[in-house]
């Protein structure tokens, strides 16, 4: 059985559920559920605390886990990324009060609070900053406030929290994060049952990122809709009873879908539909 590693709560968990239900695994339906077997798909999946599934994945007792970039690499371990899931995006950056410095390069002699010291403390030795880094399970950003720190280091996705504290952001982000699949590092690449979980998961992406669209045009005009609609591979070209035209199929970003069929109208295409998919493999 492949043995998968799942957030159990925080901003990942409901997401990286929610992604491996649409790849048809079944998921826990009570949040005390710490193991789930899904016999029909041969996965066992273990419902544990975010930071800590690197560390899992990293010893090889689990195969593979979703986790945050940025808490992989604040854990050290020997893990790698193997696949990007698109949600929990977010980066993760140097805040201070307004006038406490203008850059990493000025933190020196500084306290910098966090919940990644791992990162953090890497980030200013990388810059050659001797700073000091106090860990804190969270909250972070009450520490400049209570004296603790000069300088914070958090995730910060719309940075309400920051401006709600008070403080602005230093410098370029440290790094940019969003759920990842990971693997033990150096992990076989061509375990059938990994690749099989690697083409379920693509196939939940591709499912939410394009729809189908169908749509008829005169055959003058065939090769200016197409490249309008190039598809992943090639569109389906298909003749129509009524002579001179023909019906034309494509997966198209669901992003750019109206402006799309905007432009496939003023070519001529008539009966132009987009469809959801429902579930693919590339
Ligand atoms: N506001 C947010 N937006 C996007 N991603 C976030 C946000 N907060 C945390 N994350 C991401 O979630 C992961 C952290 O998981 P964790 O569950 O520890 O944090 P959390 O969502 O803040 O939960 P907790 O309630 O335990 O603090 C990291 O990968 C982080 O980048
Ligand atoms: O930029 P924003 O959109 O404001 O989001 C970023 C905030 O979200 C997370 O905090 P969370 O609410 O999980 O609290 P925590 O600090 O206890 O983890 C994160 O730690 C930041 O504080
Ligand atoms: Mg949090």
């Amino acid at each position: 059985m492949l043995r998968i590693a799942v957030p159990n709560k925080g901003s990942l968990s409901e997401p990286a559920s929610a992604m491996l239900h649409e790849a048809g695994y079944r998921q826990r339906k009570d949040r005390r559920e710490l193991v789930l077997v899904d016999v029909d798909n041969g996965v066992e999946f273990f419902f544990l605390r975010p930071r800590d599934i690197a560390v899992y994945v990293g010893s090889g007792r689990l195969d593979i886990g979703i986790t945050g970039r940025d808490l992989l690499l604040d854990s050290g371990s020997q893990a790698e990324e193997i696949m990007q899931l698109g949600f929990a995006g977010s980066t993760f950056r140097y805040a201070t009060r307004p006038g406490t410095a203008k850059d990493v390069s000025e933190f020196g002699g500084m306290t910098v609070a966090t919940s990644f010291s791992g990162l953090v403390t890497k980030h200013l030795a990388d810059n050659g900053v001797d700073a000091d880094v106090v860990h804190l399970d969270g909250a972070v950003e009450t520490a400049i406030q209570l004296g603790v720190a000069e300088v914070i280091a958090d995730v910060v996705e719309t940075g309400t929290t920051l401006r709600n504290a008070g403080l602005e952001i230093i410098g370029e982000p440290i790094l940019e994060s969003e759920a990842v699949v990971i693997r033990r590092t150096g992990a076989p690449t061509d375990d059938p049952k990994v690749q099989q979980f690697l083409r379920r998961m693509q196939g939940v992406l591709v499912a939410r990122r394009y729809v189908m669209m169908d749509y008829d045009i005169r055959v003058e005009q065939v090769e200016r809709a197409v490249a309008l609609t190039p598809g992943l591979e090639s569109p389906t070209v298909s003749p129509l009873h009524h002579e001179g035209w023909v019906a034309v199929r494509s997966m198209v970003p669901t992003k750019d879908a109206q402006r799309i069929m905007d432009e496939l109208y003023d070519l001529g295409a008539r009966a132009i539909l987009t469809t959801g998919i429902h579930a693919c493999r590339l």
